[in-house]
């Protein structure tokens, strides 16, 4: 048995607390301490060299005694240098274990009371072993790179003693310092050696996973790049561990998904190399959202996946007629149109482009098409899009990028043959943001879209299958370019009688269905139906009318809900009753027959409308003065009527004083909407006639043409619209130009027999019949 050394100690010496180190027997180190600390070391000289040294517990407290551990280490300083930057270095060398004992005095140094710990050590068998085993151990960490000092290693060659040779290596393995002071307060020497040993056999396992990895990873990348090695070496480690983390997992999954997305050639490459980009960057960077972002639209879009098409065109019939009432032209012409794509596989254009007042089921028919083909829907507003990069996308290196819509929504469907919707193509803009007309344009046209290019994507994708649909509410803001591309197909507001069959076929059961009143058969009189038709609306489609439907279902829902009992049929008093007084009177029936106040019809984007052109005159030179949002063209059409009327004054019996002695002022009221069109000028003339000859207009006889200087009357655009407007409000006689007679077949019979029409040639001749 063999104990271990006794130190001659003083009865007390002067204790140094230690944090973040723990002090072994046999040790040799230096310790950098501050000015304050250094007056304890001074001290030492007078308690024989000797101090102790003793790590305080991680717990933090006031009390000096309760913040220390039991056993430190009794420790002589060998050397004190004080150092110019201010402090001091102490070489210390441990001497022995030492148990706390007592605390002396805490100011101004601390002394304690120790006494030394003393170790038994039995040489046996297990010993032996222990220590020769321990010797081969640290030999093999030295091998696999684990740095040991060398007068240490000649050192352990010679130590046969267990407790001094497991606290010599305890310094060597990395442990943490709590682990230390475990080992430190483990007296028994055999038992603190098997840790020591066991701590030492983790090191070098790690030590050779970490070699093998290594020479593998050499063995397959050369000499590659530092960065990359390391990563290499991480995954192998995660391998040989058995773990794959999330982004493993994550890459994995892309790479699935590569090989089935059936991209062409050229973008599973660029797809392949973000792969690998991404592999490389580190998780937490922005960037890698970015690319894993890119890599998500790559993988999602449906390169090759497509809906199968419903090829049996009277099938397709079926669906265009149980979702829409009338439009035989239309539909007839959405059936050709499928015949042709059915029978040619790839079909170049036309576009389609629904041209038609608000709510005459532009946007409707668009989804019926799709539902006829057994293809998904999408639709895009274009109102007020006025960046490209809203059609084409973003670069990638703008932050935050995205792909256009176009991209987007394909992306979305999951399909690249959806009916596309783009609604209101009138309505696109132009800024400095560029020019989303001409993207558009490489959208649809055939020639280009084959090959669309996205900035965000960055690869071309295949838009030829998508069926692409336009909508408009005029085809003049429309870039000719783009006209050009697509194929229109004009939708007309409705009558008052068709109106009604679409409310009592199509709105009024589904807005049933739509507010859960199917178990309680409510009913609409026909002549409620043309109630809110006529009292309640002034459209050209049936949008407001649909509203209003909706609004008498929800309060009768809210009224069963409160259980009152259910109404069952919606009088035209039960509608007022329920939508309040009513909106809109008969305009013309409102207006009284007056001097240079002139009946016209007017065209604009919501359908037709009747204007009342105002003429007027007070004292002045001769100027004419204009009023109410005319646009150029109506103001010129305005300057060629006065000039008409001043040029025949004397047939037309106008003193041609009034020319040069008076000012003429024309207004066209509701002055917040903005007009235009040459249409007003055959008004605007009877008007100025009205006005100069005294004669009254008649209120019920509205007009429609363009005049020549010459007093000719030319053809004018969307008669059916102003003919509907001219019955909605009341109107008896419509004066038109000849050359528009042939356009009177579009307009339904009942309205044909309702009105009388007036065809002129020359605008004299609509004096005779619209002024007294
Ligand atoms: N002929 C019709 N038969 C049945 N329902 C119709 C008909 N015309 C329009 N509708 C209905 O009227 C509503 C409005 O139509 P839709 O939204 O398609 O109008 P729109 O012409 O696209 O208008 P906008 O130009 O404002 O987009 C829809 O609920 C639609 O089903």
């Amino acid at each position: 048995m063999a104990e271990s050394l006794s130190i001659n100690m003083p009865e007390m010496i002067p204790l140094f607390p230690l944090r973040d180190v723990v002090a072994f027997p046999f040790m040799v180190f230096p310790l950098f301490i501050t000015n304050e600390e250094i007056s304890v070391f001074e001290e030492a000289i007078l308690f024989n060299n000797m101090v102790a040294l003793i790590k305080q517990k991680e717990e933090p407290t006031d009390q000096l005694a309760a913040s220390l551990n039991e056993i430190g280490t009794i420790c002589k300083v060998n050397q004190l240098t004080k150092i110019s930057e201010g402090g001091a270095k102490v070489v210390l060398e441990g001497l022995a274990r030492i148990k706390l004992l007592e605390i002396v005095q805490e100011t101004p140094i601390t002394l304690v009371r120790v006494e030394q710990v003393r170790e038994f050590a039995e040489k046996s068998v297990v010993s032996d072993a222990l220590v020769s085993s321990l010797n081969a151990l640290l030999k093999i960490a030295l091998s696999y790179g684990r740095p040991l000092p060398d007068d240490v290693m000649k050192m352990i060659d010679y130590i046969d003693n267990p407790g001094r040779l497991s606290d010599l290596v305890a310094l060597y393995v990395n442990l943490p310092v709590d682990e230390l002071q475990k080992l430190l307060e483990t007296i028994d020497p055999i038992e603190r050696l098997k840790k020591v040993y066991m701590s030492l056999t983790a090191e070098v396992q790690r030590l050779q996973i970490k070699g093998e990895v290594q020479a593998e990873v050499t063995k397959k990348v050369g000499k590659t790049q530092k960065e990359y090695l390391l990563r290499e070496q991480m995954k192998q480690i995660q391998e040989e561990l058995g773990e794959e983390d999330d982004r493993q997992a994550e890459i994995k999954e892309l790479r699935k998904k590569l090989s089935s997305a059936g991209m062409p050639e050229e973008v599973r490459k660029i797809t392949e190399k973000e792969l690998k980009r991404l592999e490389r960057i580190n998780p937490a960077s922005p960037e890698y959202t970015v690319s894993r972002t890119y890599l998500d639209y790559l993988l999602g879009m449906p390169w090759q996946t497509a809906t199968t098409d419903n090829r049996d065109i009277t099938q397709a019939e079926i669906v265009l007629n149980e979702d829409h009432f009338d439009l035989k032209k239309v539909k007839e012409r959405i059936l050709e149109y499928l015949a042709v794509r059915t029978l040619k596989e790839k079909m170049k254009g036309p576009i389609l482009c629904f041209v038609g007042p608000p709510g005459v089921g532009k946007t409707s028919l668009g989804r019926s098409i799709a539902r006829a083909l057994g293809r998904k829907f999408i639709r895009v507003s274009l109102g007020g899009m006025r960046d490209e990069a809203e059609i084409r996308g973003h670069r990638r290196t703008y932050i935050g990028a995205l792909p256009g819509r176009i991209i987007q929504e394909i992306y979305r469907a999951g399909n690249n043959n959806p009916v596309f919707m783009l609604d209101e193509v009138d309505k696109i803009g132009v800024d400095f943001r560029g020019d989303p007309a001409s993207a558009l344009l490489e959208v649809l046209d055939p020639e280009q879209n084959f090959s669309f290019t996205d900035n965000y994507l960055d690869v071309p994708f295949d838009l030829t299958n998508v069926m692409f649909i336009t909508t408009a509410n005029v085809l003049d803001p429309v870039p000719p370019a783009l006209k050009d591309r697509m194929e229109v197909i004009t939708l007309s507001g409705y009558t008052d009688e068709e109106k009604e069959k679409i409310a009592v076929t199509y709105l009024i059961p589904r807005e049933i269905e739509e507010n859960g009143l199917t178990k309680y058969p409510l009913q609409f009189t026909e002549a409620a139906i043309y109630k809110i038709i006529r009292d309640y609306t002034r459209e050209a489609g049936v949008r407001n009318l649909q509203r209003n439907i909706a609004s008498i279902c929800r309060k009768v829902a809210k009224e069963i809900t409160q259980k009152k009992p259910p109404r069952e049929i919606i009088t035209p008093e039960l509608a007022e009753e329920f939508l309040g007084p009513r909106k809109f009177y008969d305009e013309v029936a409102a207006e009284k027959d007056r001097v240079g106040v002139v009946t016209g019809l007017a065209w604009t984007e919501t359908g037709g409308d009747i204007i009342f052109v105002e003429a007027t005159r007070m004292k002045g030179k001769g100027d004419l003065i204009l009023t109410g949002s005319l646009g150029d063209v109506m103001k010129e059409s305005a300057r060629a009527a006065l000039s008409f009327v001043e040029a025949n004054s004397a047939d037309l019996n106008i003193d041609p004083k009034e020319f040069t002695d008076m000012n003429i002022h024309i207004h066209v009221p509701a002055g917040s909407i903005p007009k235009d069109g040459p249409s007003a000028g055959i008004t605007m003339t009877t008007a100025i006639v009205s006005l100069l000859s005294g004669r009254q207009a008649h209120r019920h006889v509205a007009m429609t043409g363009e005049i020549s200087l010459t007093g000719r009357v030319l053809a004018i655009g969307g008669l059916k619209e102003k003919i509907l407007a001219a019955r909605r409000a009341g109107v008896k006689k419509v004066i038109m130009p000849e050359r528009n007679r042939k356009d009177l077949e579009d307009i339904p019979d009942n309205v044909r027999e309702e009105l009388e029409f007036i065809f002129v040639e020359d605008v004299r001749e609509a004096f005779i019949e619209a002024l007294q």
